[in-house]
């Protein structure tokens, strides 16, 4: 299912917040959307879910404006998990928010049927909410409840996947099972990510929003380039593909230091690697101490 953004327009309180935005997403493509704080990221997710209309373009979800489609067909196409998407969930169990899911799938009566039973059980395995399905969702952590969340967009089997800052909240495994089930459902994705070493793990192309317009958009490599993260992101740095294939960025040693030219932050970061890698040699002592109890246990063989 293809996703594209068309010259869109966005007005908030009469103030210009989105202009000209265009983005194409094919069919599978994970799109991450980067950009500092107050670009127009969550506006822009907010335009594509059909929560906000554009002043002018248009959002087209598998060739169909959305916003010419009927709101529950519109509902059935694309699944979010925004900011706020905990505001609805008081007093309900973790189960119930994910059959929350199948809701833009009822007819009028809103009875469950066995595929919406089966939709729920499977996005709660893949998302390890099973163990979790009788909690009340308010009591859960940060991390558990963007699991849940994920897990309530997977269950209504979108064509189209909204993600704004998932992995907030998580540990850094739970980011790194996050990214590979997100892989793994094989759902067009346009995802909001602050985290720039996760969005070039994850994405297969980047949009860089700056103050409401796009700043740069492609492949991974083409789109971190030293110049935007110098200019959008204000920091020294750049992204370079290692061996082992993986994206990685480096920050220079004073990444806020933009308008030092003398090495670059690869560079730095090369030639302070022996150092930090390499601790000078211990000096032994001329008559060395008793160990201490605690010295002794550490140095005893590991049993097994
Ligand atoms: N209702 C509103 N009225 C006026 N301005 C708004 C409104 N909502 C958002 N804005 C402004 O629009 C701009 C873009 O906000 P948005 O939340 O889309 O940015 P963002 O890139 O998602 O930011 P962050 O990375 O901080 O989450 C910001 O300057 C914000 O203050």
């Amino acid at each position: 299912m293809k996703l594209t953004v068309d010259g869109l327009h966005v007005t908030l309180d009469h103030q210009p917040i989105l202009r000209d935005v265009s983005l194409d997403a094919a069919q599978g493509d994970i799109v991450g959307l980067i950009g500092p704080n107050g670009s127009g990221k969550s506006t822009l997710l907010r335009a594509v879910y059909r929560s906000l209309r554009p002043a002018q373009g248009v959002v087209r979800v598998a060739g169909d404006d959305v916003w010419k489609l009927p709101a529950r067909t519109a509902a059935r196409r694309t699944a979010a998990v925004l900011q706020d998407s905990n505001s609805n969930a008081v007093g309900l169990c973790v189960q119930e928010i994910v059959a929350l899911g199948r809701t833009p799938h009822h007819g009028l009566l809103g009875r469950d049927g066995a595929e919406d039973h089966r939709a729920v059980a499977e996005a709660m395995d893949a998302c390890g909410a099973r163990p979790l399905a009788e909690r009340d969702f308010a009591s859960l952590s940060g991390g558990e409840r963007q699991r849940v969340l994920l897990a309530r967009a997977l269950a209504q089997k979108p064509k189209l996947l909204v993600l704004d800052e998932l992995t907030n909240h998580l540990d850094i495994r739970a980011r790194f099972e996050l990214l590979d089930l997100i892989r793994g459902t094989g759902t067009t994705t346009l995802a909001v990510l602050h985290d720039l070493d996760l969005a070039a793990r994850l994405c297969d192309h980047l949009v860089v929003l700056n103050e409401g317009v796009v700043a740069a958009a492609g492949k991974v490599l083409d789109v971190l380039t030293p110049d935007v993260l110098r200019e959008v992101f204000g920091v020294r740095a750049v992204a370079e593909r290692h061996a082992d294939g993986v994206i990685r960025i480096t920050y220079g040693a004073d990444p806020l230091a933009l308008h030092d030219t003398t090495t670059d932050p690869a560079a730095s970061a090369a030639s302070a690697e022996p150092s930090d890698r390499t601790p000078p040699a211990p000096v032994p002592p001329a008559h060395p101490a008793p160990l201490t109890p605690t010295e002794h246990e550490a140095q005893a063989p590991v049993p097994g």
